[in-house]
């Protein structure tokens, strides 16, 4: 299943907006932080299909049955780019466990590309609810491929993924791979280029984040 934030109104739309506008890149902290607002907002989106239960709370006044989380989801990102986005999730999920993933693309010479996975930190899976964060979703590759290493770990109930923008082409590969899967994009291109880069997209999230990082 797919949502695209920004088929409604709202503040998402203006933030992905900012973050392909290239002045507006210049400004890194700018970009890490409206990364991280979309993880907020789709925090909130993921918190209202979860499983809720009744709690007495104690006031001054007196005893109130508030709702509270049943259970805490697991945030799993995908080092580098995916770091502010989590930072987003995890500010509203604040209690939640968190899992990180080394799934990056490993360019070669001749243009064409590997996804590698080095480093694969995580709490047990089993039976719980996770959601993977990574703002570009472009052939779909890292995140098929996370996927199935944490699905190693244990066997989640739910796996949501959190992305900025998505592309048409990887959404279908990942759905093809992972049917199961629930699909939070803040827009969604049609393009994709031959190395892999969505059009219009934003460019490379990491290096626009982070910096550029040397070949070696
Ligand atoms: O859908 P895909 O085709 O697999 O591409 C998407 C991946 O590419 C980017 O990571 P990148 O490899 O640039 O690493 P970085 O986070 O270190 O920049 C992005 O953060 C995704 O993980
Ligand atoms: O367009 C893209 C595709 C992959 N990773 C990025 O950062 N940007
Ligand atoms: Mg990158």
């Amino acid at each position: 299943m797919v949502i695209n934030l920004s088929e409604q109104h709202s503040l998402v739309s203006n933030w992905v907006s900012e973050l392909r506008d290239t002045e507006i890149q210049q400004d890194r902290m700018r970009f890490r932080r409206n990364l991280e607002r979309i993880g907020e907002v789709i925090a909130y989106e993921i918190s209202r299909e979860l499983p809720y239960k009744t709690v007495e709370t104690q006031t001054s006044l007196g005893i109130s049955n508030s709702r509270v989380l049943a259970e805490q989801p697991v945030l799993a990102t995908i080092l580098r780019a995916g770091l502010p986005l989590h930072q987003g999730l995890l500010n509203y999920f604040d209690k939640a466990d968190n899992a990180f993933v080394s799934a990056y693309r490993k360019h070669h010479k001749d243009g064409s590309f590997t996804i590698n996975v080095e480093y694969l930190s995580s709490p047990e899976l089993e039976n719980r609810i996770v959601i993977v964060s990574d703002p570009m979703l472009a052939t779909g590759a890292s995140l098929v491929k996370t996927v199935q290493y944490l699905r190693e770990i244990g066997r989640p109930k739910l796996i949501h993924v959190a992305a900025a923008i998505a592309c048409t082409e990887g959404i279908e590969y990942v759905l093809r791979e992972e049917p199961s899967l629930k699909l939070w994009c803040g827009d969604i291109d049609d393009e994709i280029t031959a190395k892999g880069y969505i059009v219009p997209g934003l460019g490379d999230a990491g290096d626009l984040a982070f910096g550029g990082k040397a070949q070696y």
